[in-house]
């Protein structure tokens, strides 16, 4: 039933003169595909060509040559990738699609008739490609899988469901995927997504949910499909609410930022938390003590009441003067509205507008019993601006700016205290204000007398954008995924609610390989933080990336870091492992590195941060030529990585140097080892001279 199959009653010539029939026949369908594709996209970029002569008038010939732009980017083909991948023969007793035929692809291609040629693979049709079994048919007779070598068709895999055959992750298309040695950024994995995956990929956009993965379970793979699958289904809905994928990195973002224009899908955006609250510029550094409590659930209740402490009692009426007239509103009047407006909890900029449009509406009621008619939208206007209205306003609901509201809590101890009473200790306090007297202590932040002559840390950045939150209404997204989400932050998570508010998450993450000081240890707290108490949390368990052997390695650590996680199956056999004790760490890397280039794929030299620079000379002075994390497949093989940049990377050979520093380099180091024992796709080899971390001996 695999490949080349075997239920052809004949001769072994004249099966295989048979299925060479076969193979050429679908080689001519795929160019008659890329034909037909490459016809669409002419005409596409005809249409953008004279798409502004036709539009009416300056917006719609914007928005049309944006549409059109767009569809011209989501026609591309590449030709090193397959234009379809897989075929469906649906059975006759099927009641849809009785005897039809269809092939599963990256996108739709129809005929100069409108007749498909490709189906796409987010077409509701084509989940039985994902998800039939020999138990559940659902319709089909036969499933067919292509293999693939640079875009051009070289074998197929026929499993006859409806003979109860399966082949299942014993596909040898699958498994040539899965040990394809790695190069360059991340690729989609449409061609072989497995039924488990599938699911996450489908499930409805109003639906959140939290994948708990080990490493290379393709947590990250199902992210972006199930992101490109939400943009085909909710195509206009999510094109005005916009898609946003939250990464831990720039270098993990370079790595993926090609998998979801490789679909078609062009307008997604990719950013880490420190892009979504870059309202200030971070100069500073605080010292992790600090960063912990900036960190905290506690800092939005401390912010919110910060900012519920500027309200004030109205203390004098209002007197305005208006031309022969005088308008006056007493203080019961003032004091309800106030009192009115703070009762409905409006974001406080919009409750301020509020207040003011109030004091506006009591002054028109007056000017019209008194001249009997309704005053102009003008006079509306400048009422809202008098000085004693203005005034009244600066008492009772000040201006205030998200810089300006953190600012001043840092700045005054008093209103500190007041704000952080019965939440934050004392000695939390004078970290947070700088007045902790030991040395090294105090926060980073660097305040000067106005919030822009200060210099911001990065964790004042996140409580800028939680003061935001309270002033303003942010904008949010139809649907963010988010990954490595086990080292988001209380607050973090904050920063992604309040963009999530209206919309839907996917969740993607490890507890095992949090490393961050306030990382997750359960995802339900998590959960809460971002605002989605319900979410399913569902495991991945089957290992796509690291071989059995070097899965089992890094598994030792399992037991001392402490998470309650299922552990993951390897799908790979294959696979190397070796741990060596050298004498010389740099010049046994040298030679490592040597080898190793000797086998395809990318090759790796990960080590604690403050041995890179010392391995990349030691590598450049051997003749070895190395690129950064940052920069995926555009130059050398060869790689070196600290440490802490590697999550959610992969590369098809890992040379780990001296584990011990690893992990004696931060308190979490045996989540960071973890982390990085679990990159390799092919081959890990362990290189030290100092013992082994315990777990590992
Ligand atoms: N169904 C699949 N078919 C083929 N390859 C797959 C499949 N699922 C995952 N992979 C591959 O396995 C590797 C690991 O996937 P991915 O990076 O998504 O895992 P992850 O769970 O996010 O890992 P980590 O926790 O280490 O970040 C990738 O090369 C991915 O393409």
């Amino acid at each position: 039933m695999s490949l080349h199959a075997q239920h052809l009653p004949h001769s072994p010539q004249h099966r295989r003169s048979s299925l060479d029939d076969e193979l050429a026949a679908e080689r001519a369908h795929l160019s008659d595909s890329r034909a037909a594709l490459a016809r669409m996209r002419e005409r596409a970029e005809a249409l953008f060509a004279t798409g502004d002569k036709v539009a009416g008038d300056a917006y719609t010939a914007e928005q049309l040559g944006r549409h059109l732009a767009r569809r011209v980017a989501e026609l591309a083909d590449d030709p090193r990738t397959p234009l379809f991948f897989g075929r469906l023969d649906f059975g006759h007793a099927d009641a849809d699609h009785a005897g039809r035929r269809y092939h599963v692809g990256r996108r739709h291609v129809t005929d100069e008739q409108g007749e498909p040629l490709v189906l796409d693979w987010r077409a509701p049709v084509s989940r039985s490609f994902y998800r039939a079994s020999a138990r559940d048919p659902q319709g089909l007779a036969v499933r067919r899988r292509f293999g693939f070598d640079n875009g051009g068709l070289t074998s197929f895999e026929d499993e006859h469901l409806d003979r109860g055959e399966e082949l299942g992750t014993a596909s040898r298309i699958l498994t040539a995927e899965i040990e394809r040695p790695r190069v360059g950024p991340m690729r989609d994995i449409v061609a072989t997504i497995q039924p488990e995956q599938d699911e996450l990929v489908r499930a409805d956009l109003a639906d959140s949910i939290c994948v708990q993965g080990a490493p290379g379970t393709g947590k990250t793979a199902v992210g972006l499909h199930r992101a490109a699958y939400l943009l085909y289904l909710h195509r206009e809905r999510l094109r005005r609410s916009k898609v946003l994928v939250v990464g831990p990195n720039r270098a993990f973002l370079a790595y993926i930022a090609a998998v979801l224009p490789a679909l078609g899908e062009v307008e997604v955006e990719q950013a880490v938390v420190e892009d979504l609250v870059d309202r200030v510029a971070v100069r500073a550094v605080d010292p992790p003590a600090v960063a912990v409590i900036k960190h905290d659930a506690r800092m939005a209740e401390v912010l919110r009441r910060a900012i519920e402490a500027y309200v004030g009692e109205p203390t004098e009426p209002i007197v305005v003067s208006d031309g022969s007239f005088r308008w006056r509103i007493g203080l019961e009047p003032l004091h309800r509205l106030v009192h009115e407006t703070r009762a409905e909890q409006l974001p406080y900029a919009l409750g301020r507008e509020r207040v003011r449009a109030r004091v506006v509406g009591l002054l028109q009621r007056q000017a019209e019993a008194r001249r009997a008619e309704s005053p102009s939208e003008a006079w509306l206007r400048r009422m809202g601006r008098v000085q004693p209205v203005a005034a009244f306003l600066d008492t009772v609901w000040p201006a205030l700016t998200p810089d300006g509201l953190v600012h001043a809590l840092l700045a005054d101890p008093d209103r500190l205290a007041a704000a952080a009473d019965g939440l934050l200790t004392p000695a939390e306090q004078a970290l947070l204000t700088g007045r902790d007297s030991a040395p090294g202590a105090g926060s980073g932040t660097k305040l000067g007398r106005t919030p822009k002559a200060t210099r911001w840390s990065a964790a004042d950045a996140v409580l800028i954008d939680e003061a935001a939150g309270l002033i303003e209404r942010p904008g949010g997204y139809g649907h963010v995924v988010v990954d490595e989400a086990q080292d988001l932050s209380a607050m973090q998570c904050r920063v992604i609610a309040r963009r999530s508010e209206h919309g839907s998450l996917t969740l993607l993450g490890d507890l095992a390989q949090a490393t961050a000081p306030w990382a997750a240890t359960d995802w339900r707290v998590t959960l809460r933080h971002l605002g989605k108490p319900d979410a399913t949390v569902v495991p991945l368990t089957v290992g796509f990336r690291v071989p059995a052997d070097v899965l089992a390695f890094a598994n030792r650590l399992l037991p001392a870091l402490a998470v309650d996680v299922p552990p993951a199956e390897s799908l790979r056999r294959d696979g190397v492992l070796e741990v060596r004790t050298v004498t010389d760490l740099s010049g046994a890397t040298v030679a490592e590195v040597g080898a190793a280039l000797a086998h395809e794929g990318s090759v790796a030299v990960i080590a604690a941060d403050d041995a890179v620079q010392r391995l990349r000379a030691a590598l450049t002075a051997a003749g070895i030529e190395t690129a950064t994390a940052d920069e995926p497949g555009s130059g050398p093989r060869v790689t070196v990585v600290p440490a802490t940049a590697v999550k959610g990377l992969e590369y098809d050979h890992v040379i780990v140097v001296e584990p011990a520093d690893i992990v004696a380099a931060e308190p979490r180091g045996l989540h960071r080892l973890y982390v990085v024992l679990t990159r390799a796709v092919s081959r890990l080899s362990v290189l030290h001279s100092a013992p082994l971390p315990a777990p590992l001996d």
